[in-house]
C-alpha cells in the first residue's frame, strides 16, 4: 500500500461549518458530464485557480465523510489531485486541480503525427494512475476518454485521471451514473449486476485502447439488446482494413483486457509490465486514418451530449430480470429491459449482493442547511 501523502496545502476536511460560496468565486464553466458541471474557481483573496465539479444532491447521494481525507490525498502525477469537498443542502462541490491540456482524444486527432507509440504511451499513464488507485484500494468505475486530460499544453504533459475519487466520496448507493451512464465502457460483470472489482477499470482501459488504435468501437449494435449479448460474451473482432497496420503486440494487450471473465482479465499490475505498454512493438509510424476515424468518434459522441440524468436506483436493482420502470433507464437512448432481456439466466444470487466500492465503515453526512445556490 503506498503512503498517501498529505500536505496541508491540498488536505482539507470536507468543510462543513462554511459554504463553497464564502471560500471561492466560481469562474466560467469548463466542461458538463451526465450529472455535474464543472467550473473554474478561485479562493477568494488567493490567486491560485481551481477546478469545482458540482453535483446535484439526492437522496441516495450524499457526501460519505469517511475516509475523506485519505481520498484526497491520494497523490499520483496521473491523477486530478481533489482538495476539498463541500456541500450544501441541495448541491455537493468537489474542489480539485485545474488541468489545462484538454481530453486525450482532443489531443490525439490534433496532433500531426499519432502513432501506435503515441497510444502506448497515454496507456501507459492510465494504467499507471489505474495501478495507483487500485493499489490504494480503490476502483474508478467510471473510466472513459472524457475522463482523460492532460495536464497542461506540452508536449509532454502527463495524461491524468480525472473523477477517480467521486464514486467514493459519495454515498453508498451505487451511482447509476457510473455503472450505466457510459455503457460503452462497462464491463460484463458490471452489466450483469454481479460483484465488481478493480477488474471493471481494466475491461475500461481495453475498450479506450481499442478506440485508441482503430478509431472503432470494440461492441457496436443498432440492437441495443444485441449489443448487450455481445459485451457478456466478449464477442468483438479486429476488423479488416481498420486493424490491418496495427501489430501483434497492441491486439494481443486488448485481449488479455477485453476479457469475460475478470478474473482472467490482466490487472493493472501485470499490464504495466505488458511489452507493448512498455512501447515494445508499438510502432512510431503514423496513423493518419486512425486519428481521422477517433476524429469522427469524437464529434459523434459530442454530439450525443453527457447523456440523461442518472438514475439513483442500486445496479444490482436496475439491472434485475424484471427490469427498472422504463423512465429510469439512465442509459443514453437504451431502456434497461433490453439490457435485462440480454442477460443470461445465472447470476441473481450475485446481483442481490452488489457490494459498495466504499470502505465499510462509512458514515452518511447528513445534509446542511447553508443554502448555497450554485
Ligand atoms: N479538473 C478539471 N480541470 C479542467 N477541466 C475539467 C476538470 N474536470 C473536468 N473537466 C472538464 O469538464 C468536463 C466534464 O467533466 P465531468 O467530470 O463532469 O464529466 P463526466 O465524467 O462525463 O461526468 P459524470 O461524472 O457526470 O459522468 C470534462 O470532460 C472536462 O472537459
Amino acid at each position: 500500500m503506498p503512503v498517501c501523502r498529505e500536505q496541508d496545502f491540498w488536505i482539507q476536511q470536507s468543510t462543513k461549518e462554511c459554504s463553497f460560496e464564502s471560500q471561492y468565486e466560481i469562474g466560467k464553466e469548463l466542461g458538463r458530464g451526465a450529472t455535474s458541471c464543472v467550473f473554474k474557481c478561485q479562493r477568494r483573496g488567493l490567486p491560485k485557480t481551481w477546478a469545482v465539479k458540482v453535483l446535484l444532491k439526492n437522496t441516495h447521494r450524499r457526501v460519505a465523510k469517511a475516509d475523506i481525507g485519505v481520498l484526497l490525498g491520494l497523490d499520483h502525477k496521473n491523477l486530478v489531485r481533489f482538495k476539498e469537498v463541500f456541500e450544501s443542502k441541495s448541491r455537493i462541490f468537489i474542489v480539485q486541480e485545474l488541468v489545462t491540456g484538454g481530453e486525450l482524444f482532443e489531443r490525439v486527432v490534433n496532433i500531426g503525427e499519432y502513432s501506435e507509440a503515441v497510444a502506448a504511451k497515454a496507456v501507459k499513464d492510465i494504467i499507471a494512475g489505474i495501478g495507483y488507485l487500485h493499489r490504494c484500494g480503490y476502483v474508478h468505475r467510471n473510466l472513459k476518454p472524457e475522463n482523460l486530460l492532460y495536464e497542461n499544453l506540452s508536449e509532454d504533459s502527463p495524461l491524468k485521471i480525472a473523477d477517480f475519487a467521486q464514486s467514493s466520496v459519495l454515498s453508498t448507493e451505487v451511482d447509476m451514473s457510473s455503472v450505466c451512464g457510459s455503457p460503452g465502457y462497462a464491463a460484463p460483470e458490471l452489466l450483469k449486476g454481479e460483484r465488481f472489482g478493480s477488474a471493471i477499470d481494466m475491461w475500461a482501459i481495453g475498450i479506450i485502447t481499442y478506440i485508441l488504435l482503430s478509431g472503432l468501437e470494440p461492441f457496436t449494435c443498432e440492437n441495443p439488446s444485441e449489443l448487450f449479448k455481445k459485451i457478456l460474451k466478449g464477442q468483438y473482432e479486429f476488423t479488416s482494413p481498420e486493424w490491418d497496420e496495427i501489430g501483434v503486440n497492441g491486439k494481443d494487450f486488448i485481449r488479455k483486457l477485453l476479457v469475460v471473465d475478470p478474473n482472467k482479465r490482466l490487472s493493472a499490475e501485470a499490464a504495466c509490465r505488458n511489452c507493448w505498454v512498455i512501447g515494445m512493438g508499438a510502432s512510431a509510424t503514423p496513423l493518419h486514418e486512425v486519428a481521422s476515424r477517433i476524429k469522427t468518434f469524437n464529434e459523434q459522441q459530442k454530439s450525443k451530449g453527457p447523456g440523461l440524468e442518472v438514475c439513483s436506483t442500486p445496479h444490482s436493482r436496475a439491472v434485475s430480470r424484471a427490469g427498472p420502470p422504463r423512465e429510469m433507464s439512465p442509459l443514453p437512448g437504451v431502456d434497461l429491459h433490453e439490457l435485462a432481456a440480454a442477460l443470461p439466466d445465472a447470476g441473481d444470487k450475485d446481483r442481490e449482493n452488489s457490494p459498495s466500492l466504499l470502505p465499510s465503515e462509512v458514515e452518511i453526512v447528513e445534509p446542511d442547511t447553508d443554502g448555497s445556490g450554485i
